[in-house]
This record gives structure tokens, sequence and C-alpha cells, in this order.
């Protein structure tokens, strides 16, 4: 069975978070994102979607990037030849180089497509093994140290798996020391986004007393060498998200000892097939892996949700329920969190309708593309 994409619709769409997000490199007030609808012959819809941000923050790509690799790059290639199977995207994107984010969200759109030709979840279509994952949640910078303490209350009362929360010179130790003092044997962890450097070594030594268990992307967001001199010299184990782009940099960083975790974005690392590629080479060298997020709407939870059926996502990840974000979210049902798991829907592909109603409301403009 070969897929023949017939036409691809490209949305950009605007959704309002139920508050803003704070991280060290900046604040979000809204999401704004491509949404990929990918149709073949037959007039089956798969779906993907870009996590660029519309700010190069976080890496470099952008919303307006994505788009332009995609409009001018991706479609191309996809347009040129049937696909037998997602796993050959990779060597066809090969010739553009980086632009992870762009490639991953028309992979990801042709990996649900093929999944539904299949009729098969895309966790199976993928090699998973759960029907249920457990998951944790991201709380960003608040305003003070006692709306984070009411914040991680109710995340806890609801059951979610561990507490990731995000710090900052200013707003690391002291706020730590208070979470653990209120929470003390609460799964915690901290991701810095790239705040620090080896000169700050003396306050990332001083979380080393308050059992995190990990430290994720404490230095340059392009930089596996300090981490892993870093890693030798404190105990909290050092988990890397920004500077793990593929299954190459996570064997190097390995071989380094720059980390003893592994977050995986599908975005940041250019598909699902990077994404199972990079799980496979962690577990090879017992690196546990967890599901990082960038705020998704339903589209990306979904494929986030699949991913994380692998076997070595031994870790809760960032995958809250839609209700964390989002008054509304895109998909029906959207995803719900009970007791700290989320079910793995069985239907075929992503397992969650595309609430095409939804969808329309949230657009600022959508573009048609053919071969
Ligand atoms: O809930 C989520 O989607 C994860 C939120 C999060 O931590 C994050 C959000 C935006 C950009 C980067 C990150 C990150 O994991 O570093
Ligand atoms: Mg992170």
């Amino acid at each position: 069975m070969e897929i023949k994409v017939k036409r691809v619709m490209l949305r950009h769409l605007q959704m309002k978070l139920k508050a803003p997000f704070t991280t060290s490199f900046g604040s979000f007030q809204k999401k704004e994102f491509i949404l990929v609808e990918a149709i073949d012959e037959d007039g089956v819809s798969g779906w993907g979607e870009s996590v660029a941000f519309p700010s190069p923050w976080y890496n470099e790509e952008t919303v307006k990037t994505n788009w332009h690799i995609i409009e001018d790059f991706l479609l191309p290639l996809l347009f040129q030849a049937p696909i037998a199977h997602p796993e050959e995207l990779q060597q066809r994107f090969s010739i553009i180089r980086k632009n992870q984010m762009a490639k991953a969200a028309i992979e990801g759109a042709i990996w649900d497509l093929f999944a539904k030709k299949q009729e098969l979840p895309l966790h199976k279509a993928l090699g998973g093994n759960k029907n249920r994952i457990e998951v944790g949640v991201s709380i960003g910078i608040q305003k003070s140290v006692d709306d984070l303490l009411r914040i991680i209350e109710r995340y806890v009362q609801d059951g979610y798996r561990r507490i990731k929360i995000k710090i900052k010179p200013g707003w690391d130790v002291d706020v730590v020391r208070e979470v653990r003092r209120r929470f003390p044997n609460v799964p915690l962890m901290a991701d810095a986004n790239s705040a620090y450097s080896l000169a700050d070594i003396d306050r990332i030594k001083a979380l080393d007393e308050f059992r995190l268990m990990m430290i994720e992307q404490p230095l340059a967001s392009d930089d596996i060498v300090d981490h892993a001199t870093l890693q030798a010299q404190i105990k909290t184990p050092i988990c890397l998200d920004e500077s793990i782009h593929s299954a190459e940099d996570a064997r190097k960083a390995i071989q380094l000892g720059s980390c003893q975790i592994i977050n995986i974005k599908i975005g940041r690392v250019g598909g699902l097939s990077e994404a199972k590629r990079i799980h496979d080479i962690c577990q090879e060298n017992n690196i546990p892996v967890w599901c990082g997020g960038m705020l998704e709407a339903g589209v990306g939870r979904a494929h986030n949700i699949a991913i994380t059926t692998l076997d070595n996502f031994t870790m809760p990840g960032d995958t809250a329920a839609s209700s964390h974000y989002w008054e509304k979210d895109i998909i029906v049902p959207e995803v719900v969190v009970r007791n700290g798991t989320i079910t793995v829907p069985e239907q075929p592909g992503i397992g969650y309708e595309v609430d095409r109603r939804q969808v329309d409301i949230y657009t600022s403009y959508v573009k048609v593309y053919r071969p």
C-alpha cells in the first residue's frame, strides 16, 4: 500500500492560553502554530502540528520559518513520489538541513495517515506497548512562591505523577526549598531552559540536597560538553532537552556523560521516526526517556501520547490534560488525565477526532497545496 498525497492544507491557528506560561527565556500569552492536514487520493486526512513558536526563543525555528520551509521545500519533496512508509520521509527530507519542527509537522501528518490506512492506532504503528501512560505537569515561573505552592497543590491533588517547575537565576534554590518543605515526597524536577553557565556551578550544586528527579537543560541550548563537566560534579541527574536534535546528538551526549536522562520532543528531533531512534539508542544505554511538551493543542498532544507508549518512556512526561492549557481543545474527546494517567486511544491514527468547527474558530488563514 502506498500513500499518494493529493492535497495539503496549512492552517495558521491562534489559541488563548488559560494562563500565561513563563520560562527563563520568556512568557507566552497565547499559542500560535501551524496545523497540517494531508489528504490522500481516497480522501483520508492525516494531521500534524508544528510546535514552533512565533519567536525563536526556544530554538531558531518560528511559525514563519516553518511555513516557508514547508511551502517551498518540504511539500514539493512530499508530492514528488508516493510514500510506502512514513520512515522514508527522513531520507527524502535529508537534503534540507535542520528545520526539525517543520519536518516533524509534515511527517506527523503522514504517520497519522499511514496508521489510518492500516487501520491501526498510531501507537501500534509505532511499535508501542502501553494502553495507559503516566504523565506529569510543567508549571511556569509564577509571581510569588505562594502562587506556585497553590498551583502545585492543585496538580498534586489531581494525581499528576510528577511536578516540573521552571527555574532561572533568582527563582531557583529558595523556591525549590519552599516547594520541598511543603511537598516533601512529591516527585519533583526543575527545568532551567539554558539559564545558567558553569560559572553558576555553586548555585546548581545547592539544588542537590532537594532530591530532584533531575534538572533539565541547565546550561547552553547548544552544549553537551559543559553539561558533562557539570554532571560529573553534581548528584542530581541532568536531563537534556534543547541540546538533542537527533539520535547522533543523543549518542554523543551519552558517550560524553552529559546527561542521565533525555527529554524527547517529536518536533525538536524532526519527527516520530527520529524520536523512535533516540528512544532506541537511549534504551541500549540504560538512559530513560520521557516525552516533553511544547504547549501543544490536541493533535500534537495525541502524537505525544502515541510515542510515549514505547517501552523506554519510563518517566512521566509533560503531556498534561487539554484543560491544563485550553478552554476548548481542537480534538474530540479532549485529552483527559485521571489519577495521573492518560488512557491511550485505540481508534485508527492519532485516535482523536479533529473538531473542524473548533479548528475554524481558531484559524486566521489557510492555504491549500496540490502536487
Ligand atoms: O506542558 C508542556 O507542553 C511543556 C511546557 C514546557 O516545559 C515548555 C514549554 C515551552 C517551551 C519549552 C518547554 C520545555 O520543556 O522546555
Ligand atoms: Mg525543557
